[in-house]
């Protein structure tokens, strides 16, 4: 049979306790497993035969996922509303509880929501619209915890503590921030019934780690059954590695970094999403075929002089980034913010250099948009 045996989560009895859960309540989740997938020992799906693309490699019935709130609800918001459903009704929370123990101890996590803002931390960034960034959202998170968010207040957890105030009262700070992290980066956006976008937690889903170009499956919800799938966009081979994309503003580091605490190592590395002509985290890029090209305003050189005098302000360079990485005693949370940082600096390096290239020969480029200034000037002279 395919099915996992005891060795197979010999390392995770919490794993152990997910699969048997699953197939307790009907899923079809026979052939991938839990693994190690890098050398940092970082958890992903594996899978345990080949599948040829359009087959079905999970399927998990509805009954087994969690609809925590709109989909435009930050982390702080889901986990009021994911803890008062854990509150209000002990017996689904006691049947949910081998997924929930499948989930990231308390301490494993770090983004955006639970930012630490020590100073010295955020120094590492080198970069002041990022300290600014996670400032706001990790404010956010212990403002929704104190009822003082300018927001609705049944979204804030004094309307909870009002409610049940026996059971809120044991729920500690650390356990709400680790829920409001977790209800940001584990979960899904789907619509339900009536049609509203909400953020879906989908167990062992969630324990699949994101790729972008490259990536092997997708999922799915059946509009009849509202039950989900994942499919293979390809043919998978026994043994690799399941990955989905989680979206494609991930393929940029700054993005990753600060609402999934994780890095790509890519070659050629990627500019930065605040490094891109006009960027910004919350924009939404939708090419990612040209990484150094600034598109629409600016012009090439333009850009190519932003990323220079962004280059000359760093406080450290490549080299002395690299030496402070040597140091073992590192962190952490410390080391993938340096890490983040010289990759950020290895990409504008380089996309200094290709827009320098670029600029020899794209002459005609250059006077084509020269051409449409023209003409939009006459046009509104007219
Ligand atoms: C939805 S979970 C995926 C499962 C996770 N690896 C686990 O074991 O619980 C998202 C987290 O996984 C990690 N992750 C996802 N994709 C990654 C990637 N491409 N590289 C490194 N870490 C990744 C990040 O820590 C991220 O916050």
């Amino acid at each position: 049979s395919s099915s996992l045996s005891a060795s197979d989560h010999e390392h995770s009895p919490e794993i152990a306790g997910l699969f048997d859960w699953l197939k307790e309540n009907g899923a079809k989740i026979d052939n991938i497993k839990m693994d190690r997938v890098n050398k940092n020992g970082l958890r992903g799906v594996v899978a345990t035969r080949d599948f040829k693309a359009g087959e079905v490699l999970v399927h998990i019935p509805n009954k087994c996922t969690i609809d925590v709130g709109p989909y435009t609800m930050p982390g702080a918001e889901l986990a009021v509303q994911l803890l008062s459903k854990q509150i209000e009704d002990p017996a689904w929370n006691q049947s949910f509880s081998r997924y929930f123990e499948s989930l990231p101890a308390w301490g494993t996590l770090y983004s955006k929501e639970i930012w630490k803002l020590d100073p010295d931390h955020m120094a590492l960034f080198q970069e002041p619209y990022l300290e600014h960034y996670v400032q706001v959202n990790a404010n956010w998170t212990r403002d929704v915890w104190n009822g003082a968010a300018e927001t609705d207040e049944w979204k804030q957890w004094p309307a909870v503590k009002a409610r049940f105030p026996v059971e809120a009262a044991k729920i500690p700070w650390e356990h709400y921030s680790h829920y409001a992290s977790l209800t940001a980066t584990y979960t899904f956006v789907f619509p339900n019934l009536a049609k509203e976008y909400q953020r879906v937690m989908l167990p062992l889903l969630d324990l699949c780690n994101h790729k972008g170009i490259g990536s092997n499956t997708f999922v799915t919800k059946d509009v009849r059954s509202q039950d989900y799938e994942m499919v293979a966009t390809r043919p998978i081979k026994a043994g690799e590695e399941i990955t989905h994309t989680y979206n494609m503003d991930n393929e940029r580091n700054d993005y990753a970094l600060i609402n999934y605490f994780f890095l790509q190592r890519v070659d050629p590395p990627r500019l930065c999403t605040i490094d891109l002509p006009d960027g910004h985290l919350d924009a939404t890029f939708a090419e990612y075929d040209d990484h150094y090209l600034p598109r629409d305003k600016g012009g090439l050189l333009h850009h190519a002089q932003y990323l220079e005098d962004k280059l000359a302000s760093f406080p450290t360079t490549v080299a002395e980034d690299e030496k402070l990485l040597a140091n073992k005693k590192l962190s952490w949370l410390d080391r993938r913010v340096i890490e983040f940082r010289r990759e950020r600096k290895l990409s504008i390096q380089l996309g200094i250099k290709r827009i320098r290239e670029q600029a020899k020969t794209a002459y005609s480029l250059l006077q084509m948009s020269e051409v449409e200034e023209n003409h939009k000037f006459s046009h509104n002279e007219l």
